[in-house]
């Protein structure tokens, strides 16, 4: 018998259907996630692009942020993308007063840091996801967070050139440490499965 990963898509608010069809598209089962029952069973969790600060307030409301912080601390393999990308940072840079994040990754996010002009952008970008490595990633950003720092056991995946970049190497927009993966941009809106298959890989390894 085939069996499949389930893998959770927090289902609070932002962009929860698109993570749902590119899991379906790569044979995985996607499982929306608004109840702590529903972390059950799971090979894995996605936190999807949004609002931070409503995601944030939601997971509180519906009882989820401490049994989702007990699950990632015990190893279940996460991927947040933009606003759960912030989610998953240990560290925020612009955030409102009481805004707080899951945690877990040990980096320093700053919201919305490509400012105004750059609301929304989109880059062809070098990816480091040990497959295809030629061929740059197709990456769609929304009022995107930055990682303005990282600790040592995190590994940066990849990054976009921007003129307020002060590394001189290019603004980091996707990283790993361990069971935790994040980009600031949004792979479901592109029509590139790459980074869910990567995850895929995280959730089965
Ligand atoms: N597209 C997004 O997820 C935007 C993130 C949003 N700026 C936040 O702070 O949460």
């Amino acid at each position: 018998m085939l069996i499949t990963a389930r893998i959770g898509v927090l289902a609070l608010q932002g962009d929860v259907r698109e993570h749902l069809q590119a899991l379906t598209s790569l044979g995985a089962t996607g499982v929306p996630v608004r109840r702590p029952e529903e972390l059950d069973q799971l090979d894995g969790i996605i936190i999807p692009g949004g609002e931070s600060t409503t995601i944030d307030k939601l997971s509180r409301i519906f009882g989820l942020r401490e049994p989702l912080i007990a699950a990632l601390r015990s190893g279940l393999p996460a991927y947040g993308s933009c606003a759960g990308m912030i989610m998953l940072a240990d560290r925020i840079l612009d955030g409102v007063d009481d805004q707080q994040t899951f945690g877990g990754l040990d980096i320093t996010v700053r919201r919305n840091a490509f400012g105004r002009q750059l609301d929304s952008f989109e880059a062809d970008i070098p990816l480091d996801l040990g497959d295809d490595h030629d061929r740059p990633f197709h990456a769609v950003f929304i009022r995107a967070p930055w990682v303005e720092k990282v600790g040592s056991t995190v590994t940066v995946l990849g990054r976009v050139p921007h003129q307020h970049d002060t590394t001189g190497e290019g603004a980091i927009v996707a990283v790993r440490q361990d069971n935790l993966l994040a980009t600031s941009f949004h792979p479901e809106v592109a029509d590139d499965l790459r980074l869910h298959a990567y995850f895929l890989r995280m959730c089965s390894g």
